[in-house]
């Protein structure tokens, strides 16, 4: 499983990327919004994260348009930003449209707001590059995130995609919408290719209490060396 970074903050953008774990970075309206976001500078915010980052690593930038013709001619411009951009399109029908017209011009798509296995298969249809199942907006209406990913992994991958996603790649399940490291390890588990995660799940993911309890016994061990 790889891991992308679910912020639009450069700060823990950096900071992850120092931990030499990071695979990419997931932007949505909201996130960019959290951060104070301005519209007249988020071309070059995008840009800022795809410098950081590395041009290994897919920056997902959301497209807010509504229109199959506005929603391409953003995610061209969105592409443009730098080579890594992958454009963030809303699973609907302008966005599958606008998803099949950019996949076909070779401009990757990530689509998210993906809930259902229908949703999934038809985003994959059109081209997507990547499909982003939402886990924890499940669980908010009291319905079983987890099982509905493991549903979309399942079926994705009764299928072979390759041929119609972008340079040929690999179609990839991004486990979005990730609230803990439980959320992780069952959708690793279930074989999704990717999760997306917020910063603060990630540190979450370094720490168990028995790292933490046997970390303090060996420092006092070493102390006790350096006295003897
Ligand atoms: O845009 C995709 C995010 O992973 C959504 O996460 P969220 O449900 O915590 O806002």
């Amino acid at each position: 499983m790889k891991f992308f970074l679910d912020t639009a903050d450069l700060a823990e953008i950096e900071e992850a990327a120092s931990w030499g774990a990071l695979a990419g970075v997931t932007t949505n309206p909201s996130l960019y919004a959290r951060i104070g976001g301005r519209l007249d500078d988020f071309h070059n915010h995008i840009k800022r994260i795809c410098d950081i980052v590395g041009p290994d690593c897919p920056v997902s930038a959301e497209s807010v348009a509504m229109t199959r013709d506005e929603i391409v001619a953003d995610g061209c411009k969105l592409a443009e930003i730098a080579p890594n951009v992958v454009v963030k399109i809303p699973t609907m029908v302008e966005g599958l449209a606008a998803t099949h017209t950019l996949a076909g011009r070779g401009i990757p798509v990530n689509m998210t707001l993906c809930f259902t296995v229908p949703q999934a298969l038809l985003a994959a249809r059109a081209g997507a590059r990547y499909i982003s199942p939402f886990v924890g907006r499940f669980d908010d209406i009291s319905e079983d995130g987890l099982f509905q990913l493991e549903q979309v992994c399942s079926a994705i991958g009764n299928y072979d995609f390759t041929a119609n996603t972008v340079n040929g790649e690999k179609i990839e399940i991004i486990a979005a919408s990730i609230r803990s490291a439980n959320h992780v390890t069952q959708a690793a588990l279930m074989g999704a290719d990717i999760a997306t995660v917020p910063f603060g799940v990630l540190k979450k993911m370094v720490q168990h209490p028995l790292t933490e309890r046997g970390l303090d016994a060996f420092l006092k061990d070493w102390e006790k060396v350096q006295n003897a």
